[in-house]
């Protein structure tokens, strides 16, 4: 910016944008002092119900089967479904350093609204600032311990949340998650522009609810219309990462939360993809 300009004249500024009066100022959070993260991975979808919890989780032990130490942080407060997909229903422990993660039956530590609440059941009806600066809690005040990957499940969307995230963490990279659908195009750019403009790597995009394979006959039966994801994923330089289908086996560990016993056999290749 020089001496002549004013915050109000940026607007229509031939510089604006490449001006260092626009850089963001690093607003990197301090993690918690007995916590080591190698690399911190942010799973994001444009739009809700697209699969993202269960794709971290998937991710979650797909790490874990390769022997790397693993960690979720559950940022979607309003509707946290990591704990219950592992089965966990404790409180989390505290002590004068910070917060203990709970940890899954595959070694798997995990942080979320949900092992913090009284009653798991209690709906979380707070602001956005005050639940990004939850999430950001869970990053300093969180004792980590020594973690390979940490994994971070977002809300849905570009709001608060993600912001939050990509401003205040070290995050190395996101992954997509998107279904074969109409809107999906535009939606997926939304999040990797978004991603983009936070100067954060995308590491590639997953598609979930590809298809299903009839029982009877074999055939792949293209439940929400014909994938896109390859045309999307040229279009914006980055990789198919893995395509989901509609799996029961999928569907019942979640169901009986015990997502530390599946394997997501269509993400088999994602590991090497993304570390
Ligand atoms: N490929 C799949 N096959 C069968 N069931 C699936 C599949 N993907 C997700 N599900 C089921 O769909 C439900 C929603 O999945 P999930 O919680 O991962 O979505 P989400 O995108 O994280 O949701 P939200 O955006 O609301 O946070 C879960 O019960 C999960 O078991």
């Amino acid at each position: 910016m020089s001496e002549q300009c004013s915050k109000e004249s940026c607007a229509g500024c031939a510089q604006a944008g490449s001006c260092s009066s626009q850089k963001p100022a690093d607003l990197k959070e301090p993690a918690n002092p007995y916590s080591c993260v190698r690399k911190v991975i942010g799973v994001v979808s444009g739009k809700g119900g697209v699969g993202k919890s269960m794709v971290t989780a998937s991710l979650a032990r797909q790490l874990r089967k390769q022997g790397y130490t693993v960690g979720i942080l559950d940022a979607d407060i309003t509707g946290p479904s990591i704990p219950k997909m592992y089965g966990l229903h404790e409180r989390a422990l505290g002590a004068e350093e910070g917060i203990y993660p709970c940890v899954a039956e595959d070694g798997t530590k995990i942080m979320s609204i949900n092992l913090m609440l009284e009653n798991e059941e209690d709906p979380v009806i707070w602001r956005g600032p005050v639940i990004a600066g939850v999430v950001k809690q869970f990053w300093t005040d969180v004792m980590w311990g020594d973690l390979d990957v940490l994994l971070v499940d977002m809300p849905p969307g570009t709001g608060d949340v993600p912001l939050t995230v990509f401003q205040s963490l070290p995050v190395d990279g996101t992954v997509i998650v998107t279904s074969p659908q109409d809107l999906v195009r535009m939606i997926v750019k939304k999040a990797y522009s978004m991603a983009k403009q936070m100067n954060i790597p995308v590491l590639g995009l997953v598609e979930n609810y590809s298809y299903l394979v009839c029982p009877d006959c074999g055939k792949k039966i293209e439940v929400f219309g014909h994938s896109h994801i390859d045309e999307i994923a040229a279009e914006l330089g980055t990789e198919v990462l893995g395509k989901i289908p509609i799996d029961q086996t999928l569907a019942e560990a979640v169901e009986n939360e015990q997502f530390y016993n599946v394997e997501n056999p269509y993400l088999d290749e994602i590991v090497d993809k993304i570390l």
